[in-house]
């Protein structure tokens, strides 16, 4: 991971520097969560945890980064030497990867000096907010997809390279079985897939001859891409052609078939039905072109047999709903030892925030182990199998709700404590599993993907008090 102690905005290092000028000794403690979730979903599959910490453990500035801050004319000698001898010393809890979370809930929480914690911010979120947006729009597509492989093809279209390869790291933690992207398959282990391009057929005098010498160099799995020219009058019949070539010493051939263009439905039930009657029923077919969710659920719903679907600009630039905009809040100080909770109050009350050092659980019926919903409790709390809550939501107007009979399993973990990492799994498709188990104990109607049936979070009646008590107090102010 490069080192990205430079990647913060402006106001963090003024702030720094002043803290490093009045506040030295003061710690921070800042959450990590998100207000509102793309697509009009219902919840955020969480991502970019392990390159957070990768970050955070080469955090340093270099002789040049030193040199630049300094040509500002802005910053102390102090905090310029406090940087060249920076030694990061936060500890951090996190949700792991792959869990579904809900607005409000704390995925991170860094605590630390606060000249620290207030410089990670931008980078923080720059990382958080990115790859949990790629993995919340790989899981809309891959459950779209009714579990049939999705290939990452989204090198090509994604918003520079970083959003290629830490997209289709994010894209297979939420579903995605294989990337086209060459880097991030070295990178994280991932299946490395893929077809042909139209140029490769147009670069030969025709596409017979095109396929005949792909299949001399790749016999074992050979995949043409059928849509050049014609896909019924000519993609198909040349492919048949050289898949029996190929079978000809009595051996099933292995391989398939690529439509990008075209009315895909009507398309792949022509070529299902011509390659079957030519005794090739293995023959797999792929499609691909600008395909999202909403086109391959209508595609399955038409009945398109299809066997996997390759997916590219929609996915890595979530293109329905291209922002995430989680945020970095600072939920309370530590000064001469003691504890001293901070909210945010803005005009807009929707974006309250959440005083105090919490812990968030997952709430589930003990019978079924469905999850029937979330609570957000200041840390100290216990929580018992009796709990008295209240909409997490600051605009929402409902009255305290009682629970009872629930197993409650926290969600955060520490991740990075007194300079070590801690639990951090750091396998993808480990962590895709985990992704595919969370769900599992999800409502159903919280899964879908059009208008999903909000998923309760609640926060105790504790902590809806020090935030009722903080905010009156900060109006007295
Ligand atoms: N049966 C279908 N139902 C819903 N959407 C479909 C269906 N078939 C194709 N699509 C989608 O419709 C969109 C437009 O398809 P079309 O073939 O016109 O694309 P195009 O980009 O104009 O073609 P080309 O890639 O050849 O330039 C694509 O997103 C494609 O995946
Ligand atoms: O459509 P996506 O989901 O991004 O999938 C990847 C696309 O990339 C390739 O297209 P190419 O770059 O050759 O462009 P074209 O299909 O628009 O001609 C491929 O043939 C797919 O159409
Ligand atoms: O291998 C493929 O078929 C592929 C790879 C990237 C983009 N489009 C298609």
């Amino acid at each position: 991971m490069k080192n990205l102690a430079m990647l913060t905005d402006l106001y963090e290092f003024t702030m720094a520097n002043g803290y490093d000028a009045v506040a030295k000794d003061k710690q921070g403690i800042f959450d990590v969560f998100f207000r509102q979730i793309p697509d009009n979903g219902s919840f955020v599959i969480n991502a970019g945890v392990q390159q957070v910490i990768e970050t955070v453990q080469n955090l340093h500035f270099n002789d040049e980064d030193i040199k630049y801050l300094q040509s500002l004319q802005i910053f102390s000698a102090d905090f310029l030497d406090y940087l060249k001898d920076f030694q990061f010393n936060c500890s951090i809890t996190a949700i792991p990867e792959g869990t579904p979370v809900f607005p409000r809930e704390p995925v991170m929480t860094v605590r630390g000096p606060l000249i620290q914690t207030q410089l990670l911010e931008t980078f923080i979120l720059n990382i958080l907010n990115h790859q949990s947006l790629i993995a919340t729009k790989a899981r809309r597509i891959t459950f779209a997809a009714e579990h049939k492989p999705v290939m990452e093809f989204g090198a090509r279209r994604a918003q520079g390279p970083d959003s290629a390869v830490y997209g289709a790291r994010a894209a297979v933690i939420g579903g995605c079985t294989s990337t086209s992207n060459i880097l991030a398959a070295q990178m994280f282990d991932i299946p490395a897939a893929g077809t042909m391009a139209h140029a490769w057929v147009e670069s030969f005098p025709d596409e017979l001859t095109a396929f005949r010498k792909w299949a001399e160099i790749y016999p074992d799995n050979a995949s043409f891409l059928i849509d050049t020219y014609d896909v019924l009058n000519s993609g198909v019949p040349n492919a048949i052609t050289v898949f029996k070539e190929l079978s000809q010493n009595g051996q099933t051939v292995k391989g398939g078939i690529r439509i990008d263009s075209g009315d895909i439905t009507q398309l792949t039930k022509k070529t299902r039905q011509a390659l079957d009657e030519a005794g090739l029923p293995q023959i797999k077919i792929t499609v691909s072109n600008a395909l999202d969710e909403e086109v391959i659920q209508s595609l399955l719903n038409e009945g398109a047999p299809i066997d996997n679907f390759g997916v590219g600009e929609k996915l890595i630039t979530s293109a329905s709903s291209p922002v995430l905009s989680g945020v970095y809040k600072l939920a309370a100080v530590v000064e001469d030892g003691q504890l001293i909770p901070k909210i945010k109050v803005s005009a807009n009350r929707g974006k309250l925030t959440l005083p105090g050092i919490k812990k968030t659980y997952r709430l589930y019926y003990p019978q079924t182990h469905q999850a029937f919903a979330d609570v957000i409790a200041l840390e100290d709390e216990e929580i018992t199998n009796r709990l008295t809550v209240v909409d997490s939501n600051p605009v929402s107007i409902t009255k305290p709700i009682q629970l009872s009979d629930f197993e409650a399993v926290e969600l955060s973990q520490p991740i990075f404590l007194n300079k070590q990492v801690q639990q951090l799994e750091t396998d993808v498709f480990q962590i895709q599993q985990h992704c595919r188990e969370q769900l599992t104990h999800l409502p159903k109607a919280t899964l879908r993907i059009v208008n999903p049936d909000a998923y309760p979070v609640y926060i105790t009646t504790k902590l809806a008090q020090l935030q009722t008590d903080l905010v009156n107090q900060n109006l007295k102010n």
